[in-house]
């Protein structure tokens, strides 16, 4: 299997902080920059290689022109484990399940709303889905690095795993019967989204013990897959209190 690369300032550092890299590549027009230049003390610090390159060649070794000056090699991974990330859950596990997302900056803004929502996993199918390619790395501004991604080869196998395993599977879909809102998510859980084209497959859909929608206002059938799980994980964050649901002084509501 050849090694990937991946670019952007975010991604390349997030890569360097988890030591997924294997050698830094930098545009000679860009090395001045001190964001760049931290980056090059990092990769010091790891002991990697250094490669300069005008930004031009840059862009034809990354096949992208958008890669802010930096770049980078990426050691090959085993890939996570599911296993071994459940057995690190607390009793409150709170998983991503993504079916069949294919565009890479969608997946990318899903990786992203994961890690900001405190998603402890995100779990891909290994068939008709994107994989986490330079573009998804760019795209999640790092996130890709920090939380932990898992690619399973039978997703239908992983749910019933899930579900023995305590978890309780809400499947998002605009016809779903109950609302968001209505739901209680402070549970072991796993939020399960469909694909842009096809939304949940039907094995996926039949393995949830909850089909939930998003209300919505308007002629439009759906929302964006990635608007709609940002939506969703920070609902479950805000019942789940992984955010301050303090309010600020003075917007108290009065009885
Ligand atoms: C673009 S939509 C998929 C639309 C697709 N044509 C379908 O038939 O479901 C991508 C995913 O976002 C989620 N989604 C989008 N809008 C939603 C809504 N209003 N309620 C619940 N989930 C929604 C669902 O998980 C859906 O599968």
């Amino acid at each position: 299997m050849s090694k990937e690369s991946l670019y952007g300032i975010h991604a390349v550092s997030a890569a360097l902080d988890a030591e997924e890299l294997l050698e830094l590549w930098v545009a000679v027009e860009r090395r001045a920059d001190e964001r760049i230049a931290l980056l090059v003390q990092k990769a010091a610090e790891q002991c990697l290689p250094v490669q300069e390159w005008r930004s031009s060649a840059l862009g034809r070794k990354l096949n992208t022109g958008r890669h802010q000056g930096v770049g980078g090699l990426l050691r090959d991974f085993p890939g996570q484990d599911l296993e071994t990330i459940l057995a690190q859950l607390n009793d409150r596990g709170f998983l991503l399940v993504l079916d069949g997302v294919l565009d890479p900056h969608n997946l990318g803004a899903c990786l992203r709303s994961a890690e900001a929502a405190g998603v402890d996993a995100v779990i891909l199918p290994g068939d008709n889905a994107c994989p986490v390619n330079a573009t998804v790395r760019k795209a999640s501004a790092g996130s890709a690095s920090r939380v932990p991604v898992c690619t399973v080869t039978n997703l239908s196998r992983t749910l019933s795993s899930l579900q023995e395993a305590g978890f309780w599977l809400v499947g998002m879909a605009g016809e779903g019967s109950r609302s968001l809102y209505a739901l209680d998510l402070d549970m072991p859980l796993v939020m399960v989204m469909g694909g842009e084209e096809k939304g949940l497959r039907r094995l996926t859909r039949e393995h949830c013990d909850y089909l939930a929608h998003i209300p919505m206002m308007g002629a439009i059938e759906s929302l964006n897959v990635s608007v709609a799980t940002g939506i969703c994980l920070f609902e479950a964050a805000r019942q789940r209190r992984n955010l301050s649901p303090a309010r600020p002084a003075g917007q108290e509501k009065s009885a």
